[in-house]
């Protein structure tokens, strides 16, 4: 066993800092101590005598997360056992968690994302952390929609992960152009990583969780440390065209919240709640037909998988899946052309929301009970009922807590099916606008990744109340 402990002379500073560390942690003492946690240990170097030292931590528990870097001289040690030392910690900091170093990373940058300020924040605060990690970058920025989309689909799959500087529109691209690669199994298997930077940022709260999901270092720490999860994917079909969807499908009251809100960017994400609300004032029944393939119908028991499903800390454990067979395809579509097993739900609507990943929006967590790879579309379907009826459930909304509601639907499904009834209308898919038209939409489960740091997401769902709301 190497020393654990080294007194250094920070260049500047006055006093000796002394540090150790244990499997757990780093301790940088020079009177007070600070503990940080090895995950958040992305670097350690020598350059000549003098150590180098990057963590990502944060200076007073209410600030965001930062880089900091550590430089000093150390007094009572030798190169090589400064090295040894360096050797030790980066070993328990990286694979004795499970976590290759230097991972080759291709970073797509959208600069019109969300208040259009990626380009900045990857330069500043993102990419010193990758850096100092010592990941190697293969850096684009996007320069039209659609870019993403033909990037992910043409790109070499010597990487390993995709960190997209953007909102959820380009993750949307990412997975559809990975669809079209000519070898979309493999492509798929490269992990995502967002950084926070668009106006819908839905997939990192799933990721980081509300503390987090918007801080672009935990996300940063993500991409360097995160560990690989599968998460399944959607296929939306429609006029026999097949989209992926990793998100959301959002008909009636709820696509108001996606659609015609384009002009509001400025507003960030409160423009969803701003659609809602305009959707409500208007509030038009949704005219289609749902039906479809059910997994699970009751709420207390998709609770309780979903508690027994964050219990397990290895993100990989779950159901075996059949291997692979074509790699040059998608998976085919299970559930069409059959009517034989499926419901339809005979009541008005005024809304259906369909995805996956508890978050759609900072005030939004639309699905709470939805697993990574469960192989299921969450489905809530909201009854034509009171006005009241219905602002009660959207103010249980940032917390998912209308889950619990008796007069809102929650279903688990394999697949469903969406035939309007009117001619007009619209749905939004993961926020892009598609015609009311028939659709089915299943899902293929573990199909894609991303590094988490959980291994589920990270969003806490509505406990269980001890009565059932009125
Ligand atoms: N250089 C570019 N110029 C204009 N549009 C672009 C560019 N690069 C990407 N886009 C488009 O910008 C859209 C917004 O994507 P993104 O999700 O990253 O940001 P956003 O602000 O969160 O948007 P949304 O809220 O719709 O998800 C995408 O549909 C993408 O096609």
């Amino acid at each position: 066993m190497s020393r654990r402990d080294l007194k250094i002379r920070v260049v500047g500073a006055k006093n000796l800092y002394s540090l150790s560390f244990t499997d757990e942690e780093l301790t940088i003492a020079d009177g007070r101590a600070i503990q940080v946690p090895l995950r958040q240990v992305v670097g350690a170097q020598r350059n000549d005598h003098s150590l180098e030292v990057s963590y990502i931590g944060r200076k007073k528990k209410t600030d965001p997360m930062s880089l900091t870097k550590l430089v000093g001289i150390a007094e009572d040690a030798e190169d090589d056992v400064l090295d040894a030392w360096i050797s030790t910690l980066l070993h328990l900091a990286y694979e004795g968690m499970g976590v290759t170093r230097g991972r080759r990373l291709k970073v797509v940058i959208n600069p019109h994302g969300g208040t259009k300020k990626g380009v900045a924040i990857f330069n500043k605060t993102v990419e010193p952390i990758l850096r100092a990690a010592n990941c190697s970058l293969d850096v684009i920025h996007t320069t039209r929609a659609g870019h993403a989309y033909e990037i992910a689909k043409t790109m070499s799959l010597d990487y390993d992960a995709m960190v997209i500087v953007s909102g959820d529109g380009l993750i949307h691209e990412v997975l559809n152009g990975f669809a079209h690669h000519e070898q979309p199994i493999n492509a798929f298997k490269i992990p995502l990583a967002p950084i926070p930077t668009g106006s819908g940022n839905g997939l990192s709260l799933n990721i980081l969780g509300m503390d987090d999901g918007f801080d672009v270092c935990a996300a940063a720490l993500n991409v360097v440390k995160g560990l690989s999860m599968k998460i399944d994917v959607l296929s939306f079909t429609q006029n026999g065209k097949r989209t992926i969807s990793f998100m959301s499908q959002a008909l009636g009251l709820a696509a108001d919240l996606d659609i015609g809100t384009d002009n509001l960017r400025w507003m960030g994400e409160s423009r969803f709640m701003f659609g809602f609300l305009r959707g409500l004032v208007q509030f038009k029944p949704c005219p289609i037909e749902l039906s479809y393939k059910a997994a699970e119908l009751d709420k207390n028991k998709m609770f309780d998988t979903l508690i027994k499903r964050r219990m397990k800390d290895n993100p990989d454990d779950v159901e075996p899946q059949a291997p692979e067979t074509d790699l040059t395809a998608l998976p085919p579509l299970k559930y069409s052309g059959t009517d034989e097993g499926w419901t339809v739900l005979d009541v008005p609507l005024l809304y259906v929301y369909a995805g996956k990943g508890p978050y759609v929006g900072r005030d939004l967590m639309t699905f709470p009970m939805s697993l990574p790879d469960d192989g299921l579309i969450d489905i809530a379907a909201q009854p034509v009922s009171s006005r009241g009826e219905v602002l009660s459930n959207l103010g249980g909304a940032p917390k998912g807590e209308h889950y619990w509601r008796p007069n809102l639907r929650y279903i688990k499904a394999h697949a469903y099916r969406v035939k309007p009834l009117a001619p007009k209308g619209a749905v939004a898919v993961d926020g892009e606008v598609f015609p009311l038209e028939e659709f089915q939409v299943e899902a293929h489960q573990g199909l894609a990744r991303l590094l988490s740091p959980h291994g589920y997401y990270a969003a806490d769902p509505p406990p269980r109340p001890s009565k059932p709301p009125a």
